[in-house]
């Protein structure tokens, strides 16, 4: 047992019938963290969430959550909250009554901490609105409210932000950093790459229930070999002729009929794009714009899972 960790799972198996949907996932999310669970469709990231939240058991491996071991018995452990398939809410209840409903169900009926967990989501303004009218977004925020209110050490979110506006994003955003700087656990699974970058020390990619990659995005980026990147310059004429003569550099066609002829887009590793640039530079022609087209993540998370789907 280690008491550092919130969640230490070993060789964790779940069928479904013939459905491999986890396949030997070792998982370490050290407490205080935000780990970010990525893979494609049915990888099998909401059935780890899902014992994660204790709604379900695995068919073998050891999973330890805050310290405690899991049994076979589907039970929550207490201090883990979140939800998966999106919140259980009240659609005829205001979002202040689903929230106070919630917290009469879990015993006590205490009410504390009620309108301060609507602020941190930025609901407090439609606190007195019936959740029938929200949106998805809305009612994601208002999810993550409901498990604010346990306090947890570990909280667990399936595709928390599905439908977020950008004020939203800056919203959920915040309250996952404060929970992680105040110490707790956040697993969190998302088809956003940017948003797993901006808030997650560490991820894991899973495809068809094994992990391809457990590390910090970093790292993970660093092992990712070329990228096509949009570049920029005061003469693309002449950035499109010293891409062409630059070993290692590629002129990926169609780039100025999609993003417009200011843009020439080269594919290439980091090695040679230096070289590129160092080239454009040494001829007297501005850099305005160096960026990669997709996320390294990204990029890195389709080439992975591509070389295991052809593996299989
Ligand atoms: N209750 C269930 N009964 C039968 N099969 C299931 C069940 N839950 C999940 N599966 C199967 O297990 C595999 C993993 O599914 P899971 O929902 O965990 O993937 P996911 O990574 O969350 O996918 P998505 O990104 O589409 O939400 C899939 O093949 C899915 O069809």
């Amino acid at each position: 047992m280690d008491a550092s960790l919130a969640v230490r799972a070993r060789g964790i198996a779940k069928y479904f019938g013939e459905v491999v949907a986890l396949d030997g996932v070792d998982l370490d999310v050290a407490q205080g963290r935000i780990h970010g669970l990525v893979g494609p469709n049915g990888a099998g990231k909401t059935t780890l969430l899902g014992l994660l939240l204790g709604l379900a058991v695995a068919d073998s491996g050891e999973l330890e959550i805050l310290g405690v071991p899991v049994g076979r018995t589907v039970a929550a452990v207490d201090g883990v909250a979140g939800f998966v398939d999106g919140p259980g809410l009240y659609p005829s209840l205001t979002a202040r009554q689903n929230l106070a409903a919630l917290a009469a169900l879990r015993g006590g009926g205490r009410t504390a901490g009620i309108e301060e967990a609507l602020a941190e989501v930025g609901l407090g303004e439609v606190a007195d609105d019936r959740v029938r009218g929200f949106s998805l977004g809305m009612r994601q925020r208002l999810g993550l409210a409901a498990a604010l209110l346990t306090r947890p050490r570990l909280l667990v979110l399936d595709e928390a932000a599905n439908g977020l506006d950008p004020a939203g994003k800056r919203d959920v955003h915040g309250v996952l950093d404060r929970l992680a700087a105040d110490g707790t656990a956040v697993v969190l699974s998302s088809h956003r790459m940017d948003d797993v970058e901006a808030l997650c020390a560490e991820v894991t990619i899973l495809a068809t229930g094994r992990i391809v990659f457990s590390g910090p995005p970093a790292k993970l980026a660093a092992e990712s070999r070329e990228l096509d990147y949009r570049l920029v310059t005061s003469d693309p004429a002449a950035a499109r002729r010293l891409a062409a003569g630059t070993d290692g550099v590629r002129l990926v066609e169609g780039g100025a009929a999609r993003y417009g002829d200011a843009v020439v887009v080269v594919r290439a590793a980091v090695p040679a794009l230096d070289e590129l640039v160092a080239n454009v530079v040494r001829s007297g022609v501005a850099v305005r714009e160096l960026a990669p087209l997709v996320s390294p993540l990204e990029s890195a998370f389709l080439a992975l899972t591509a070389s295991q789907e052809a593996v299989r």
